[in-house]
């Protein structure tokens, strides 16, 4: 059954288009803007990646690894989907995150497991419309379903043998790795130590180490949890809930003691993005209404030697839910969220809620009394008392000071963390606006050709490469030369200068280019603002975006029939982009262009349109441009508003041609941007070194007791592929 078979995978971190086809920085077109060569041997055609002979290797191990955007995203309602299945009279059962049907890849849709959750097997997405069928492990798109069920309407059903089930299941799980790296996850597997069969003292010593003591070897074999001598690292394992083959694992490292903290690095088999774990799934029942959700293995631990209530684990940290694995949470009627104690954890319980349904969902609100799990069971805290007094996700319609003193504490608290991700090249923005923070709306304007989308793609590049997923809205300029911007400012040259010296260079660029969580939509010139949302909701939900540009609005907005009234219709797609950055927790930049006026020192009242994009931004930022005044190719950056905290202030930028970047301009002692990112000469070596080699970090997060977070890891990623870190 081909085709069937769509990986959906979170932080694809490759530059993809959203809503059809795929454009990736081998792509023909790419190489064709960026010079007059020929594009580089293997990429003829579409969509195929340009591997050059020196690649290979890396390219042979990544592209099993990196999942590929396989099928256009074509943005589903729930409405579509409904209308669908009642017209050919599929019954369906709503769920939380899912509608479920009788699955048409079992005999008569009969499934086996408990009563109707047997019958109804086959789980559908209700933001994506993707499906997973439980018994046969097959999962695919909305059209795959769809033309499924036109099929077996018209064939009779197609069902799978209890064999082909099987194997599908096992071509599922094979296809995570090249063959070699299930050989060692086996190997490893089998080199690692039940606790009960470690000497007692050695055990007690390991987990004193990850801050377990508390943590009973019975336990600790009731979730299959191992030691890894060779690397002193703790395996946490990842059991198919169909084939109960073991198809992956989690090793956890202690990095360093430094003084009363500890620091942590995690590395997953497969990558994260195929690391889909949901730790503890196997010992689920089918009865089971009731689950906690942590963010680390050890905390589900803790949680069910305390509790004895069923607890799960996501996949890789807590802002990670990838959406295959909504149907497993589907039988739950009460979701509690454990996710950690600092403020990015009680931002992703509130965040994951919404995805997972909030009506069934509580937060345990991070406090003194109230740590991770963890670290509630080495301080004898009372787990059950502190699941007891969680708080709904449900928004309640009525609040008081008592409900809100929680909150408001822990702003004030970690009032940098919830600044937002700063700026490195833009220092003065930062000391302006204080960061890039999710949910806020930012308006840019400045006068044509000023520099709008070059200043834009800079900064939003600075936060990808921070890890913040980045979506473009590119109306006016094509995806392929916003990407050739991005490369230059992102390597600082004019690679096209080098692509005939040094091809192998310029692909080592664009690879690493790949892996920022960089999408394009493909939308150009105007378009409806309901298609535009849909595909900014399938983004934010499928690729953890944060952070939409729209460039620009009147471009999206087009030369609509003369009788429509642009401003009000400005006004209500300003609005739409205004709810969907508050609902979304996702930070919308629109461009905007200027009234037509002279176009010398602009003001917040020269934005096109009425007053309406002004009032409801938070930020309004205008390129202003010098070059009547300096006669250079100067520009000044002010702040016109700022909702954050009123500060408003304005810097100048000079720019360099070259590398189609700009910098803070010398006399205001500005720092230089960054050095690009230094190329990484082997992307991925062999599984078995990943194990034993030393993460650079460049900065770590240390737990203090009572386990605060101080800082956060930054993880020097291109050194070793596979490997995240982990706070704990
Ligand atoms: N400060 C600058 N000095 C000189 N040239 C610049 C400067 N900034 C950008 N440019 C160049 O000017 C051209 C237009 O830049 P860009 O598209 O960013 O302007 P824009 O304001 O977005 O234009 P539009 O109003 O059409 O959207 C590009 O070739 C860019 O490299």
């Amino acid at each position: 059954m081909n085709g069937l078979f769509v990986s959906h995978c979170r932080h694809l971190s490759v530059v993809k288009c959203i809503h059809n086809g795929q454009l990736t920085f081998s792509h023909p077109s790419v190489w064709a803007h960026v010079s007059n060569l020929k594009p580089p041997p293997g990429s003829q055609g579409s969509g195929i990646r340009a591997v050059s002979p020196v690649l290979t290797h890396l390219r042979g191990l990544r592209n099993d690894a990196l999942p590929t955007l396989e099928d256009p995203i074509n943005p589903v309602t729930i409405t579509d989907i409904r209308k669908f299945l009642s017209c050919r009279q599929v019954p369906i059962q709503d769920g939380y995150s899912c509608l479920r049907i009788p699955s048409p890849f079992e005999a008569s849709g009969r499934g086996s497991g408990a009563g109707d959750r047997g019958r109804f097997g086959l789980y559908i997405d209700k933001t994506t419309g993707s499906f997973l069928c439980m018994q046969t492990q097959v999962e695919g798109s909305w059209e795959d379903l769809k033309d499924h069920v036109l099929l077996v309407q018209k064939e009779g059903h197609t069902a799978l043998s209890p064999q082909q089930v099987h194997r599908k299941a096992r071509s599922i799980e094979n296809r995570l790795y090249k063959e070699k790296e299930i050989q060692e996850v086996q190997k490893i597997w089998e080199a690692s130590s039940a606790f009960v069969d470690i000497q007692k003292e050695e055990a007690e010593h390991v987990k004193t180490m990850f801050s377990m003591s508390k943590i009973s070897n019975a336990t600790l074999r009731k979730f299959g949890v191992k030691f890894y001598r060779p690397t002193q690292s703790v395996v946490f394992p990842w059991f198919s809930p169909h084939t109960h083959r073991l198809v992956g694992i989690k090793l956890v490292s202690v990095r360093e003691h430094a003084g009363t903290s500890d620091l942590y690095t995690q590395l997953t088999l497969p990558r994260p993005a195929w690391y889909h774990n949901l730790f503890g799934l196997p010992l689920i029942r089918p009865s089971d209404s009731q689950l906690v959700l942590t963010g680390h293995e050890m905390d589900t631990l803790a949680v069910n030697q305390a509790t004895g209530i069923p607890s799960l684990t996501l996949p890789c940290g807590p802002s990670c839910l990838a959406p295959v694995l909504l149907p497993y949470l589907e039988q739950f009627s009460k979701v509690t969220l454990w996710l950690g104690e600092d403020p990015r954890s009680w931002e992703a319980s509130r965040e994951l809620s919404c995805r997972l349904g909030p009506s069934r969902c509580w937060l345990v609100r991070p406090g003194e009394q109230q740590p991770r799990p963890r670290d509630a069971l080495t301080s004898r805290l009372n787990l059950s008392g502190i699941l007891r007094n969680t708080v709904p996700a449900e928004p309640q319609a009525l609040v008081s000071f008592r409900q809100l003193r929680q909150d408001v504490l822990g702003e004030m608290k970690n009032k940098d963390r919830l600044a937002g991700v700063k700026w490195s090249r833009f220092s003065q923005l930062n000391q302006i606006l204080k960061g890039h923070r999710r949910g806020e709306l930012t308006v840019l304007t400045g006068p044509t050709g000023s520099g709008k989308t070059t200043f834009i793609s800079e900064c939003a590049l600075d936060l990808c490469t921070q890890g913040v997923g980045t979506l473009w809205g590119s109306f006016e300029m094509s995806n392929v030369r916003l990407a050739r911007v991005m490369l230059t400012q992102y390597t600082q040259s004019r690679l096209e200068e080098t692509l005939e010296r040094q091809p192998h260079l310029c692909h080592s660029w664009a690879d690493h280019f790949q892996e920022l969580p960089l999408y394009f939509m493909t939308f150009h010139g105007p378009k409806n603002i309901k298609i535009v949302l849909e595909t900014m909701n399938h983004a934010v939900y499928l690729y953890d975006i944060s952070h939409v540009i729209i460039d620009n609005l009147q471009f999206m907005i087009g030369q609509e029939s003369l009788h429509v009234d642009k401003f009000a219709l400005q006004d209500r797609i300003v609005r739409a982009f205004r709810q969907f950055a508050s609902r979304a927790g996702c930070h919308v930049t629109l461009i905007i262009h200027p009234r037509k006026e002279e176009e010398g020192n602009l003001q917040m009242a020269s934005i096109f349109g009425s007053a309406k994009a002004a009032q409801e931004a938070d930020n309004v930022l205008i390129l202003q441009d010098c070059t009547r005044v300096s006669g250079t190719s100067r520009r000044r950056i002010q702040v016109v508003k700022n909702r954050y905290d009123g500060e408003v202030g304005t810097f100048s930028l000079d720019f360099n041609k070259t590398t189609l970047s700009f910098t803070c301009s010398k006399e205001e002692n500005a720092r230089p941007p960054p050095p690009p990112p230094r190329l990484q000469g082997k992307g991925s070596g062999e599984s078995s070194e990943f194990v034993t080699k030393a993460l650079e970090l460049k900065e770590a997060a240390t737990w203090t007791k009572p386990n605060k977070i101080v800082k956060r890891f930054k993880v020097n990623y291109r050194a070793m592929p596979y490997v995240d870190s982990v706070g704990g």
